[in-house]
């Protein structure tokens, strides 16, 4: 378990991380989700004493990092990937850090099994590519079999079989009842990956949710088709319901109701339908109505 309390961290006249409190629980897996800049990095690096907070703590497991009697044993973090020692080999750089941690070299080949690079364990880790390299970040996260584990942004760069094997390899590790803190941009990885969320903004919580409850908050219309569109448009009014018809699409958006009973309504008044579903928002779409403001600089939008 992880609990940040009334966390804060300035450097300087700037503020990375505001007032933040949210807890992270063991058995799932926790997203932390929050735009670039967000303070997503300095809270992790907070929880593992890698920053000293200018007022409120983390703690794991009740205790704040430097408090924990055995850190190795209880919480394991892949923070930045590119640390390893490029003409070290994988074997050799989990050798030294298991040595240096004080845990039985035993250890070593049962991480570079647990993440399938038993295989290439001699090689040097500069001929690397970058999901294996994170491989390797998530086997030195694992060396001291710890509760609680924190990667920051695991899947960035890598291929969609990278990206399965990892959110795979975080539900394993959460399903042994492991607390599992991710941070990620890749919003729709996460509605895949995470059963919980922390959002942030400019250091800032803005959620704290199930993915589910997130994405049901979230705005949803539905869409319906219909060939009587004037005998519609009379209805909705009628009915005081939101229908915008929407001409490119040839179709009315109906805000604030179920599809159901959209659908109930058309039959009432014998309009024939030809589609009606509803849109959800993607999680994509929720977090930005959410992030929105935090988004120091706005791209240009694409139309697709
Ligand atoms: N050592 C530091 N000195 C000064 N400012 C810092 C330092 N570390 C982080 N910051 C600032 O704190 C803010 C939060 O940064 P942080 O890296 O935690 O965000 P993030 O959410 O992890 O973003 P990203 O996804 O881009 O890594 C940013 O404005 C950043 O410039």
């Amino acid at each position: 378990m992880i609990e940040v309390r009334n966390l804060t961290k300035r450097f300087g006249a700037a503020t990375a991380v505001e007032d933040l409190s949210f807890v992270v629980r063991p058995g799932v897996v926790t997203g932390f989700l929050g735009p670039n800049g967000a303070g997503k990095s300095t809270t992790m690096r907070m929880i593992v004493g890698l920053d000293t907070p200018t007022s409120g703590e983390a703690l794991i497991n009740g205790r704040r990092y430097r408090e924990l009697e055995r850190p190795t044993h209880t919480v394991g973090c892949l923070l930045d990937a590119s640390w390893t020692h490029a003409n070290r080999s994988a074997g050799a750089h989990l050798k030294m850090i298991a040595a240096a941690g004080g845990l039985p070299a035993t250890r070593v080949d049962e991480v570079l099994s647990l993440v399938g690079l038993s295989d290439v364990a001699g090689r040097k880790v500069g001929g690397y590519s970058l999901g294996m390299r994170q491989r390797l970040g998530l086997a030195t996260a694992m060396l001291g079999d710890p509760e609680v584990l924190l990667f920051d942004e695991p899947v960035n760069g890598l291929d969609p079989e990278g990206i399965l094997w990892i959110r795979r390899f975080m539900h394993a590790r959460a399903a042994e009842g492991r607390t599992v803190l991710v941070s990620s941009h890749l919003l729709s990885e996460m509605a895949q990956t995470a059963q919980d969320l922390v959002v942030i903004g400019r250091g800032v919580l803005r959620a704290q949710t199930s993915v589910e409850e997130f994405l049901s908050a979230a705005t949803s219309s539905v869409l319906l088709r219909t060939p009587h569109v004037d005998e519609f448009t009379a209805a909705a009014r009628e009915e005081g319901i939101t229908a915008t018809f929407d001409p490119e699409a040839g179709a009315f958006l109906v805000e604030g109701l179920p599809a159901s009973q959209v659908g109930e309504l058309a039959a009432s008044l014998g309009i024939t339908v030809h589609e009606l579903h509803e849109k959800r928002a993607s999680l994509e779409e929720a977090f930005m109505a959410l992030t929105d403001q935090d988004v120091e600089y706005h791209g240009q939008e694409t139309t697709r």
